[in-house]
């Protein structure tokens, strides 16, 4: 495990948002679905650990995609397919659940046989939304009780789908990539609540650039229409509002950082981060009211909301609908918590999420770790900047997950690491 040493330091400067994880995975997949002969060329893309995932799963489904170097380790990704069926498609998802949840059923469009395998808490990331699905509509499987690496054989055929929405919108966007290449209509119903719509919402925009139509009732069913073509199409993909969201926390609690880089009109649910911001600093300190964050929406950003809401003085902030979180890279509402209280915060976990009360700033002066979860081993990060004593953050190198640069980005931002060679 590799560990850092970040010293007390203030951020100054201007940083551009890396490229969005969410629309990349997306505009790779639409492009490699596409079999009018031209190719499509995904621009401002950077090769994180889980887009890394979806080219290589993709090209083992038969897309050709070549990946160009353009400025500042941004790539160009031209993708190419003949979307002939593969025999056997062997897919490494790595630690991504969105490349997961998105090929499975594309696995079955394109292959006649498919295993996924993945690397840390991916594995045993919950897929049963697909096992009842494959049970269901006679789908071939097999896992080791639920647990990566799972294989399926068969096809994905038009019809009904009801599913849960309060588990991952991933299974929905899955459902929506495939079923327009099959022979006839579809709907997928949502049997309960649609949690982290504006994901759904992501998904329906690129599937919309690449020339296919879903009508969304409301987010209670998507009535897809069958046979429908993708079509080639070159897209630039915006700023990441999940990953903006540390640098705008950060200038929040005190440095002086200008984020860069963000699409006022965009789609992507985590643009909530500006009103949150707004929220909290409507409530005064010492107010007997509680700020409350509904967490069913922006899954992404508790992390680093717990650390904006740790370093709110006098305030008292409780993040409601947030069990989910446990579902992801780690249990990030164990984590968060943890973590953050050994730098001295004041966080209590619920069943459901966290209650948290502000304080001045952080002592400090201790070891943690990221749980190798990108989103803690960034909001640590930016805690740091409000501890009265250094830290050592241990497995930093999580940020390669989502975001590579981020260590480099920080340092630029006048952060001061260094890394500790010590392997333990
Ligand atoms: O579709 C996507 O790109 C994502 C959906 C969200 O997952 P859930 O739908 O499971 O909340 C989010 O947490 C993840 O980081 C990315
Ligand atoms: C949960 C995340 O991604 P995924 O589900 O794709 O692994 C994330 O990036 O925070």
């Amino acid at each position: 495990m590799k560990s850092i040493i970040i010293k007390p330091s203030k951020l100054n400067g201007i940083i551009k948002a890396p490229p969005s994880k969410s629309l990349s995975h997306r505009a790779i997949i639409c492009a490699a679905l596409c079999k009018d002969g031209n190719e499509s060329i995904i621009d401002n893309v950077i090769l994180s650990e889980d887009i890394k995932a979806t080219i290589d799963g993709m090209r083992e489904l038969g897309a050709e995609i070549k990946v160009v170097e353009s400025i500042n380790e941004t790539y160009s990704i031209h993708v190419r397919s003949e979307r002939n069926i593969i025999k056997k498609a062997n897919i490494n998802c790595r630690e991504s659940g969105s490349t997961l949840r998105f090929l499975i059923p594309l696995g079955l469009m394109l292959s006649e046989e498919c295993t996924f395998i993945g690397s840390g808490k991916l594995v045993e990331r919950p897929l049963d939304i697909y096992y009842k699905i494959f049970e269901e509509k006679k789908v071939k499987y097999s896992t080791n009780d639920g647990i990566l690496p799972l294989s399926i054989s068969g096809s994905l055929k038009s019809g009904n789908y009801e599913i849960s929405g309060n588990i991952s919108s991933q299974f929905v966007s899955g459902l929506l990539f495939a079923l327009p290449l099959t022979g006839y209509d579809s709907t997928v119903k949502i049997t309960d609540t649609m949690e982290s719509k504006g994901y759904v919402d992501l998904t329906l925009e690129i599937l919309n650039k690449f020339n296919i139509s879903i009508e969304n009732k409301n987010y209670e069913e998507f009535k897809i229409k069958g046979n429908s073509k993708y079509s080639s199409t070159n897209y630039t993909v915006e700023g990441d509002l999940s990953q903006a969201a540390f640098f705008l926390v950060a200038k929040e609690i005190g440095n002086s950082v200008n984020c860069t880089g963000i699409n006022a009109n965009t789609m992507q649910g985590d643009k909530e981060i500006l009103n949150v911001i707004k929220k909290f600093n409507r409530i005064e300190a010492y107010s007997k009211d509680e700020i409350i964050i509904d967490a069913s929406q922006i899954p992404d950003l508790v992390p680093i909301l717990t650390v904006l809401a740790s370093l709110k003085e006098g305030k008292t902030t409780r993040i409601i609908k947030a069990e989910r979180l446990r579902i992801k890279e780690s249990d990030r509402l164990k984590a968060i918590c943890s973590e953050m209280n050994k730098l001295g915060a004041n966080i209590k976990e619920l069943e459901d999420g966290l209650l948290i009360e502000g304080l001045s700033c952080l002592k400090g002066g201790a070891t943690v770790n990221s749980w190798n979860d990108h989103r803690i081993a960034m909001s640590l990060a930016i805690a740091a900047t409000k501890c009265e004593k250094e830290i050592i953050l241990e497995n930093y190198t999580a940020v390669n997950k989502s975001y590579p640069q981020f260590w480099n980005d920080y340092k630029l931002l006048g952060g001061d690491i260094d890394e500790l060679n010590v392997w333990k």
